[in-house]
């Protein structure tokens, strides 16, 4: 299996207990996956939990959604560098002057900079969802439309489902990450996801890397769900 294929895959540390979730960690080499740290363990753990993960060897992604004024946003993306994060993320839906003044706070750190990343639509919504937002475009369409966005404001690259992938590499080059959640093995629950596809599947459309949580962290033997998705990528 290629170093660079394996570190396609995003494990999702969804969990309320530090100890469990560490436990899980020190299972899994830095060469087989990178890790997100979401809104649940920021919330419980903060940024010496995000430390202790760095410290592993592990790239993070630190998966906390900016969406706010642009001052607010351009200072929390500091902090995320400094922190030392691989990857951080805001909603493409705060707008154009948020993303880009969160990018341009990020020039001072050179190549140390976190790769910036917009969330276009939640891969939990679809259509329906939409409509009740007053959004009248489908969910491919609007995905588009905020990541042609995300792109002149410079960012690295879009949150958006694997089912937007292919349009997203033709529409914006091959250069804008596509990372994508709503990740499902063939078998697995689609739980709250509902625009999904399987690991194959996403990585055939164009997906760059590809966030799975649930799949792999409640399954009696997470390791070897993630050494199987590795495989049926490579
Ligand atoms: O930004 C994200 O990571 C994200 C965006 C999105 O549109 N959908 C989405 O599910 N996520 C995150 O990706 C992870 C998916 O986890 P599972 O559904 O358990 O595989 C969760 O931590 C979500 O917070």
């Amino acid at each position: 299996m290629s170093f660079e294929h394996s570190k396609k895959i995003l494990i999702a540390l969804d969990y309320d207990d530090q100890e469990v979730a560490l436990n899980f960690v020190k299972q899994l080499s830095p060469d087989t996956c990178r890790l997100k740290v979401g809104k649940e363990m920021f919330t419980y753990f903060g940024p010496a939990f995000v430390k202790e993960l760095i410290d592993l060897g592990f790239d993070v992604f630190l998966d906390l959604k900016f969406h706010d004024i642009p001052n607010t946003v351009a200072k929390a993306v500091t902090a995320a560098a400094k922190m030392g994060v691989w990857m951080v993320n805001v909603h493409a839906s705060g707008g154009f002057e948020m993303m880009s003044k969160a990018k341009s706070a990020l020039e001072q750190f050179g190549d140390k900079a976190p790769l910036l990343i917009a969330v276009t639509v939640l891969t939990s919504m679809d259509e329906t969802e939409l409509k009740r937002l007053g959004v009248d475009k489908s969910a491919q369409e609007q995905v588009i439309y905020l990541a042609k966005l995300a792109k002149e404001a410079g960012l690295d690259g879009v949150v958006c489902s694997a089912q937007e992938a292919k349009a997203l590499k033709a529409e914006l080059g091959e250069n804008f990450k596509l990372v994508t959640p709503g990740i499902r093995p063939e078998g697995s629950d689609a739980g709250d996801q509902k625009r999904i596809m399987t690991p194959k599947q996403a990585i055939d459309a164009g997906s760059d890397y590809l966030v799975i949580g649930r799949p792999i962290t409640q399954a009696d033997d997470p390791v070897k769900v993630l050494s199987d998705v590795n495989r049926s990528i490579a």
